[in-house]
């Protein structure tokens, strides 16, 4: 079922901040900041040359990522995304062996402007998993 690593997800508490570490401090490409308030955060893609970390910083009131930033207030690795090929199919094997799929159990558009899912991370050795559509 499970393709490349798409990304590394990391939740920081400042983007521009983070941002700069990666790029002037770490020497590294980032993309520009997306906000996407359908995701409740606005990203910044560090890219690398053999995947991409996502830097997430929460937007708007209901933020998945206000808790976690809470937690841990400097930050912290906050999910790994695969790669699969079918995430409809995907979903429904997981669904049957009992994992929880987050939200309404529907794929919405992620950042790559592809079909994304989340799996509880207390269904996966406490990581918060994204499955990418590619
Ligand atoms: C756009 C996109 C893209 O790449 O395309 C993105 O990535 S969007 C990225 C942002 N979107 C998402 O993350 C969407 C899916 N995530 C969610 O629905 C949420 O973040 C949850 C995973 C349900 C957690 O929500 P919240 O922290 O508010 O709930 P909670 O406090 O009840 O947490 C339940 C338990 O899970 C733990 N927990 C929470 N977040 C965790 C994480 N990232 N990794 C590992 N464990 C985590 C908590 O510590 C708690 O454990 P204890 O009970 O032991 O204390
Ligand atoms: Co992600």
């Amino acid at each position: 079922m499970l393709g490349r690593v798409n990304h590394i997800a990391i939740a920081v508490p400042d983007l521009g901040i983070a941002t700069t570490m990666y790029r002037d401090t770490l020497g590294a490409r980032v993309s520009q900041a997306q906000a996407l308030p359908e995701h409740g955060v606005t990203v910044v893609f560090v890219e690398l040359p053999n995947t991409k970390v996502e830097l997430l910083e929460p937007l708007g009131p209901d933020s998945p990522i206000a808790a976690f930033l809470e937690k841990n207030p400097s930050g912290g690795m906050h999910h790994i995304c695969y790669e699969v090929d079918d995430i409809v199919a995907a979903r429904d094997t997981l669904k049957a062996a009992g994992a929880r799929v987050l939200g309404d159990g529907n794929p919405k558009t992620g950042a790559h402007g592809k079909p994304v899912l989340f799996l509880h991370p207390k269904d996966f050795n406490g990581t918060l998993i994204e499955l990418e559509q590619v």
